[in-house]
C-alpha cells in the first residue's frame, strides 16, 4: 500500500505510521501530538459532561491511553500541546444570547438550569477547568486556552503551528465528536495532515458518535490509528 507523504516532508527522516485508510508519513519533527480538553469537565466524575448527563464512566482507560501517548511523543522530540476549553468566569468569552454557542452549551445551559453551579462549569481557574491529575503539562509544552470548539478559532494555534513548520497533527482527547472533530476537520481546511489515535479518544454522547466521528475521519478529513501503534513506531 502507498504511503501519503506530505511533499515539504520528503527530505525528512521519514517515520510511516500505520493507519486508515493507508499509512501515514509522520516525521516527528513536523509534527504535534495534541490533547484536547483532557480536563475534569470532560473526563471525571462530578465535572461538567457529568452533571449535563453525559456518560464518563469509561474514561480513565483514555487517560492512560493518553498518557502513553504523550510519553512516547515526547521522547521522540514531538510537540505537545494541550487544548483547555472554557471562558473567563464572567462568561464574556462564551457570548450571549446573540452567540449560537449561548443557546448550544450545554455547560451553559446545565447552568441556567442549576443557577447554583454558575461560575463552576468550565470557567477559568475552576477544578472544572483544570487538567485532569494524571496529565500534567510539561516545559516545552503548549498549553493553549480555547473559548470554542475548534482549536483552531480565535487561538493563535495557526501560527504557533507553522512558525514551527508543523504539518502533521496526531489528535487525542474528548470529545472526538466535538472538539477533536471540529479541530481535525479546521485543520484539514488549512491544509494540515490529521491522525487520530482512535483508543485515546473518548465521545460526548453514546458509542455511535464514536463509530460516526471516526467514519467521517477516516473517509473525508484524514486518518485513524492507536496508541499501541503510534508508540511503535515512534520507537522505531
Ligand atoms: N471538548 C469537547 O469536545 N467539548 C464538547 C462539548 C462542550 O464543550 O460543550
Amino acid at each position: 500500500m502507498s504511503v501519503v507523504t506530505c511533499a515539504h516532508t520528503r527530505e525528512l527522516p521519514q517515520l510511516t505510521l500505520p493507519a486508515r485508510p493507508e499509512p501515514i508519513a509522520l516525521p516527528p519533527a513536523q509534527s504535534a501530538l495534541i490533547v484536547v480538553d483532557m480536563q475534569n469537565a470532560y473526563a471525571t466524575p462530578g465535572g461538567y459532561l457529568d452533571l449535563a448527563g453525559f456518560d464518563v464512566s469509561a474514561t480513565q482507560p483514555v487517560i492512560k491511553k493518553i498518557h502513553q501517548a504523550v510519553t512516547a511523543a515526547r521522547a521522540a522530540g514531538m510537540q505537545i500541546i494541550w487544548f483547555q476549553n472554557g471562558w473567563d468566569d464572567q462568561y464574556v468569552e462564551a457570548g450571549d444570547a446573540g452567540s449560537p454557542n449561548f443557546h448550544k452549551s450545554n455547560a451553559l445551559k446545565t447552568m441556567r438550569k442549576q443557577p447554583e453551579l454558575q461560575g463552576t462549569l468550565l470557567a477559568k481557574g475552576s477544578w472544572d477547568y483544570a487538567l485532569v491529575d494524571e496529565l500534567v503539562p510539561q516545559p516545552g509544552d503548549i498549553v493553549l486556552p480555547k473559548p470554542r470548539y475548534s482549536g483552531f478559532f480565535n487561538t493563535p494555534l495557526d501560527s504557533m503551528l507553522r512558525s514551527r513548520g508543523i504539518r502533521h497533527l496526531v489528535f487525542t482527547g474528548i470529545a472526538t465528536n466535538v472538539c477533536v472533530e471540529s479541530t481535525l476537520r479546521d485543520g484539514f481546511f488549512l491544509e494540515y495532515f490529521g491522525v487520530v489515535l482512535e483508543d485515546a479518544t473518548y465521545q460526548a454522547g453514546p458509542p455511535f458518535a464514536q463509530q460516526a466521528a471516526i467514519f467521517n475521519i477516516e473517509t473525508f478529513f484524514g486518518w485513524v490509528s492507536d496508541t499501541a501503534t503510534f508508540c511503535e513506531a515512534l520507537q522505531r
